[in-house]
């Protein structure tokens, strides 16, 4: 079976993506001039964006990574794991959470709460997609490229159980 086959529709094509990217990034380039942020990619999910995106900051930063997991097949399992740890220290840093989507908020509202702990000067989230109509706890949203409708979708690095991470476009997952 074709990447393809697996798209009920294509929702945001690649060049609305590289442009909104680019929009984010000059945005985030303004807000953080001299305080030299930390992007904090939230793995696996975050790994085309980010990249992307770091391409479009144009103000000193430093990279890091965490991995987290909830999900299993569509549904959260409302339990998230922390897999893999930051390696840098987050006291006194401006910590940008970059995602690739906000869907219940569950995974964002337990690494906010755990960076603040930690003493972070300043946390905030950049997704690509914000899915506002499925949210089970609040998520303050800073940077946002793209609100979608309730629908579950692949591509763009969102996966369907691990799959479909490497078409090029966010599209809606074709249901069998
Ligand atoms: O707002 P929520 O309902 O918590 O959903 C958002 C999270 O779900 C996905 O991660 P997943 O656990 O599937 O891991 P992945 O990044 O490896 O795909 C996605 O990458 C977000 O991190
Ligand atoms: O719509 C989605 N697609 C892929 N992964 C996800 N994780 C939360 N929501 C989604």
């Amino acid at each position: 079976m074709s990447l393809e086959s697996a798209v009920e529709r294509i929702l945001i094509p690649e060049a609305d993506i590289e442009a909104r990217v680019r929009e984010l990034g000059a945005e985030i380039t303004k807000d953080y001039n001299g305080k030299e942020p930390i992007l904090v990619g939230m793995l696996r999910g975050c790994v085309v964006f980010y990249s992307e995106l770091l391409k479009n900051i144009k103000t000193k930063c430093t990279l890091d990574f965490m991995c987290l997991s909830s999900y299993c097949g569509m549904e959260s399992t409302g339990e998230v794991r922390i897999l893999l740890d930051v390696r840098g220290t987050i006291k006194d840093r401006h910590v940008i959470l970059i995602e690739d989507i906000v869907d219940t908020g569950l995974t964002l509202d337990y690494v906010l709460k755990n960076l603040r702990n930690r003493g972070a000067a300043s946390v905030e989230i950049c997704t690509l997609l914000d899915k506002p109509s499925n949210r089970k706890v609040t998520v303050p949203v800073k940077y946002r490229g793209f609100e979608i409708p309730n629908e579950f979708v692949i591509g763009y690095g969102l996966d369907y159980n691990e799959l479909y991470r490497n078409l090029p476009y966010i599209g809606v997952y074709k249901q069998k």
